[in-house]
């Protein structure tokens, strides 16, 4: 389940079970076992996803909006039974907002590998167990490939819009790059062409984080009533400091203790709670297993694999596109979304949000990223 227990016990695994409220999501089974990229194939693939407006009569209005590592397909409308956290991207989705509900269709899916209700690890395969550790290797265009069916399930052939921060726009120029006749235009925020060596080695650590946990059992913890809740934690601790910037922390923190905590005695400092905090509530809604597929999927990300490189790849997107960075985003560099802005062929310069919030900004600074969303597509 999604809460706590009663004894205060961390949870085994935050995914969404049948049983749960569905809140506003819906789902779409793929219907045939869907092929994976590394070899083999997914059965029983099935996607949430949820929807704001109405889809024009010639299918013409759709918006595809992708989430982040930890996202999922609320994007806007509170927290509520069904939902853990409000919508991420609540100010950007509604009447008269940047993607205006009175005009745009807009659809976003819970990732393929996810736990907010689409096929992941905590989902049961076709024995009725959790998949757990036998939930095979993903990879974006594999998570694509899923939201392509979905997207003809729902009679759309061409997207208005895709849009996407961080691992979401992994996905969004996997789309474009993909399906270019299918990308009427392109956003991409925080993200990459291909994952680099420093990722990887932040996200290896907290693989190994997680793994390293004993509760993990190889991944075959679902049904165990004891999961990786300390390495998940750890992951998430690492992970939210490579999320904020340096700056930021040293305002908001400084050296200051937590309340009468003193850390020379074991207590702790104000940003080590703050970590503390970030790391209980991401257990308390994500699965772990969930966590390890999804940051494989990131690392295995590149664009030109099997495409004759970069280049090649990218100059297949005839979609006009913007790229934005934050300028204080030391996980995914500015120079990464100044590659992408340089080899997508219908990309306008490089656009910087302005933010003290490192990496997250791209979730922060909603203004600035509604107007580069109502640039485009208006
Ligand atoms: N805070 C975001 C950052 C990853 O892009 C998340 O948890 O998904």
């Amino acid at each position: 389940m999604n809460t706590a227990t009663a004894t205060g016990r961390l949870p085994v695994t935050g995914a969404w079970r049948e049983g749960d409220p569905p809140g506003r999501r819906r789902w779409h089974p793929v219907g045939r076992p869907l092929p994976l990229e590394a070899g083999g194939e997914l059965p029983g693939v099935r996607l949430a996803f949820e929807t704001w407006g109405r889809l024009a009569p010639d299918a013409s209005n759709a918006v595809l909006v992708l989430h982040a590592l930890t996202g999922d397909s609320h994007v806007a409308g509170p927290a509520g039974p069904g939902h853990p956290t409000p919508g991420w991207w609540d100010p950007l989705v509604g009447p008269g907002r940047a993607l205006d509900t009175d005009r745009w269709f807009v659809v976003a899916p819970n990732v393929l590998g996810g736990c907010q209700g689409s096929t992941g690890p905590a989902s049961a395969r076709p024995d009725g167990r959790a998949w757990g550790g036998a939930f095979p290797f993903l990879t974006q265009r594999d998570q694509v490939a899923a939201e392509a069916g979905l997207a003809d399930a729902l009679g759309i052939e061409r997207w208005a819009l895709v849009v996407g921060g961080s691992m979401g726009g992994m996905r969004a120029v996997e789309w474009a790059v993909s399906y270019p006749e299918r990308t009427g235009a392109l956003l991409l925020l925080a993200t990459t062409a291909a994952a680099s060596a420093e990722q990887i080695a932040w996200a290896g650590v907290q693989l190994r984080a997680i793994r390293s946990d004993p509760g993990w059992q190889g991944g075959d913890y679902h049904d165990s009533g004891r999961g990786p809740a300390t390495g998940l934690g750890l992951a998430r601790r690492l992970a939210h400091i490579t999320y904020r910037s340096e700056p930021e922390l040293g305002t908001r923190f400084g050296r200051t203790p937590q309340g009468a905590e003193d850390p020379w005695r074991g207590g702790r400092y104000q940003v080590d709670s703050y970590l503390d905090h970030h790391a209980a509530k991401l257990v308390r809604r994500f699965d772990a297993a969930s966590y390890v597929t999804l940051t494989e999927a990131m690392n295995a990300h590149d664009v030109g694999r099997g495409r004759g490189g970069l280049r090649a790849a990218l100059a297949r997107v005839t979609s006009p596109a913007l790229v934005a960075g934050v300028d204080s985003d030391r996980l995914y560099p500015l120079a990464q979304q100044q590659e992408l802005a340089s080899l997508i062929p219908g990309a306008d310069r490089l656009r910087v949000l302005e933010s003290p919030y490192g990496h997250d900004g791209f979730l922060i600074e909603s203004e600035q990223v509604g107007s580069l969303v109502r640039e485009l597509l208006d």
